[in-house]
């Protein structure tokens, strides 16, 4: 059989090497292509010490090293610990696996953006910025829409990483004063979400309650004109288990100076803040939880 003018060997697995792959999986899939290699053995992944990686991250990917990816999952848990202080971000195929380093790192930097910015996916160390870039570019070159889908359990860094991207297109895209005032509103947006939308619980002291799809449109050169932010909510995972929380609602909307329904229709008993379950479990005031 040949593929893309290699001979190839079908016996139950497609084999093309590695080296030569990165053309080939841009039309087949990284994950197609992963997958379909022999990946039985754990002894690749003790070929490399890991201060070799930990001096040059940027050699931390399939294509860099290839036996390494003989057993991916095990790969992928050891090669993100073992490279988590750097960058807490790898791939596997086309999509990007982020840890959560509870910790301030330096790779946000407006540096950083500057250079993602027109460089190709598998060029240099994984990012989100990368994932950004790559997504913006497709979006211009193919003229249609594209979609980032940020998945992962609770804490494990979701809304960190949509408000990168954001953050990410509100610095790097073309613009002029009125479309920085769009890029800052969707940014500014959040804190706003986050106090109407979030709440402590046992994993993330700043959990969301409500899935978000964050929509942004832009015009034929690129920049931002329009978006907006849609929640939606998740279901009893996130609702049901604490029952208590809708009642804090309407105490943040008076708090903001929302002129709707007064939290006493809402709560029944006429309870104070201080007097529900989760208002009371958190460090913030109810007022630093609205700025
Ligand atoms: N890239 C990051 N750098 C530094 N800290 C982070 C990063 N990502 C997440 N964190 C920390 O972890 C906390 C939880 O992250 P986040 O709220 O984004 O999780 P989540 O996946 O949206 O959780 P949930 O589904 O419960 O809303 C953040 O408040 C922040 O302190």
């Amino acid at each position: 059989m040949r593929y893309q003018g290699r001979e190839v060997d079908v016996e139950g697995r497609v084999r093309l090497v590695m080296e030569s792959a990165l053309t080939a999986r841009d039309r087949v899939g990284v994950q197609d292509f992963v997958l379909l290699e022999n990946y039985n053995s754990e002894a690749g992944l003790h070929r490399e010490p890991p201060e070799t990686l930990q001096r040059k991250p940027h050699l931390c990917n399939e294509a860099s090293f290839p036996h390494m990816f003989q057993n991916i999952s095990a790969c992928v848990v050891r090669h993100i610990s073992v490279c988590s202080n750097v960058l807490a971000q790898t791939y596997i195929g086309s999509v990007l696996v982020s840890v959560n380093p509870y910790k301030e790192l330096e790779i946000y930097s407006k540096q950083q953006m500057e250079r993602y910015r027109g460089v190709s996916f598998y060029e240099i160390s994984p990012h989100i910025y990368a994932l950004s870039d790559n997504t913006y570019r497709a979006m211009r070159t193919e003229r249609k829409d594209q979609c980032i889908l940020i998945s992962g359990e609770s804490g494990a860094g979701k809304t960190e990483a949509s408000k990168k991207i954001l953050l990410y297109y509100a610095v790097t895209c073309p613009t002029n004063d009125h479309m920085a005032a769009l890029g800052d509103r969707l940014l500014q947006s959040n804190p706003v979400l986050e106090a109407f939308g979030n709440a402590k619980t046992l994993r993330n002291d700043n959990s969301s309650r409500f899935g978000k799809y964050m929509d942004v449109q832009f015009d034929f050169r690129g920049a931002p004109v329009g978006g907006h932010i849609l929640n939606y909510l998740l279901g009893e995972i996130t609702c049901g288990a604490s029952e208590p929380r809708r009642e804090e609602l309407p105490h943040l909307l008076s708090a903001s100076g929302w002129r709707g329904r007064q939290p006493a229709q809402h709560t029944g008993p006429g309870k104070k803040p201080s007097e529900l379950p989760v208002s009371s479990q958190g460090e913030l005031s109810q007022t630093q939880l609205c700025q």
